[in-house]
């Protein structure tokens, strides 16, 4: 069947929903050309569908393609940026990893190698998850990219920088510790928001500190506003090469409940799609979405506040120029498939 796709300023666009409705056909993000309809990409939306690494409810192995399936209703224009990002630059949807659903570790390395083949051209990357556990491959693909520690921006409601589970150290409660391990994060300039929830000690905090990461907190949002919030981000972030990394659950339940680990008293999905509108023009060279778990979902709330998140991630990477790559990986290192 033909597609009738918008084309707008050279660029292949999403299906025209005027013409074939909206919850037909199968579902890429924002019913976008897959990555193989297109000659290349300025920026690439993947799927990691993983979840082996949680420490409660399973689930967020589905999420990408439930945030593609909500993804349906976005439109062309996004009238809060006065823009319109797939006219702006060529984006498509690349499909999702193959990763290996019983094997952490080789899921890592697949995830980052696909990372890196997704980037080689000079493509920004927005991933959908997923549990947190991909952020870690992710950020080295990022920093291997950059050819340096990248700045993390990481919405959340939990800390992320816990040392092991059950002895396990690439979990979903680990990624942000095990990348500051590796000096692949810039300890100037790393940021959490949305923090809450009880912890397991106040350790947590002392770590987490230790390790160079500022929090404002999911009551600091409320009580300062996103203006002053965004500009104490700026501030920290300043030129750097930025990765933005968003667990759905730093919503609150009330905006979000399909996720893995719930805590009341989060940020609005306003607030949160306000405080990212903030960061245009900073030097955005990776982003991902993730834990959304559509088993707990209701109405597709959650489906959509994360279609959302990343429809306002792509719109700021389709105004950057393609990132210039300071290292390239040959192919006959790659290991792995490609994303299918
Ligand atoms: N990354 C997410 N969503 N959650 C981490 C929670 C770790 C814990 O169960 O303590
Ligand atoms: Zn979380
Ligand atoms: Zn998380």
């Amino acid at each position: 069947m033909e597609e009738l796709r918008i084309e707008d300023n050279g660029r292949l666009g999403p299906i025209d929903s005027s013409r074939i409705p909206r919850f037909a056909g199968a579902a890429t993000f924002a019913r976008l050309p897959r990555l193989d309809q297109v000659e290349s990409a300025d920026v690439a939306i993947v799927g990691v569908p993983f979840d082996s690494g949680v420490s409660y409810r399973p689930g967020a192995r589905f999420g990408a393609n439930h945030v593609r399936e909500a993804s349906r209703l976005l439109r062309p224009y996004n009238p809060a940026l006065d823009l319109s990002p797939f006219a702006e630059a060529q984006v498509a949807d690349a499909g999702d990893v193959p990763v290996n659903p019983f094997n952490i570790n080789a899921a890592i390395e697949t995830i980052q190698q696909n990372a890196l083949d997704l980037t080689e051209d000079g493509a920004r990357l927005l991933t959908i998850g997923g549990d947190h556990t991909i952020a870690l491959p992710l950020l080295r693909a990022a920093a291997e990219r950059t050819g340096g520690p990248v700045a993390l921006l990481h919405f959340d409601a939990h800390l992320d920088t816990w040392d092991t589970y059950f002895g396990a150290e690439y979990t979903h409660g680990t990624p942000f510790r095990r990348a500051v391990e590796e000096g692949i994060l810039d300890t100037d300039a790393l940021s959490h928001v949305g923090t809450r929830g009880p912890l397991y000690g106040k350790r947590d905090l002392e770590d987490d500190r230790r390790f160079g990461f500022g929090i404002v907190t999911s009551s600091d949002v409320y009580y300062q506003g996103v203006r002053e919030t965004v500009a104490k981000l700026r501030d920290r972030i300043g030129d750097r090469p930025l990765y933005v990394s968003v667990d759905i659950d730093v919503l609150d339940p009330a905006h979000a409940p399909g996720t893995g680990t719930p805590e009341a008293g989060g940020i609005t999905s306003r607030e949160l799609l306000e405080i990212l509108r903030g960061l245009r023009g900073l030097n955005l060279v990776g982003a991902d979405v993730v834990e959304v778990s559509p088993a707990y979902d209701h109405a597709e709330l959650t489906g959509v506040a994360a279609s959302h998140v990343a429809y306002d991630l792509v719109s700021l990477m389709s105004e950057l120029p393609k990132a210039a790559n300071r290292t390239e990986r040959g192919a006959a290192q790659r290991t792995t498939a490609g994303a299918q």
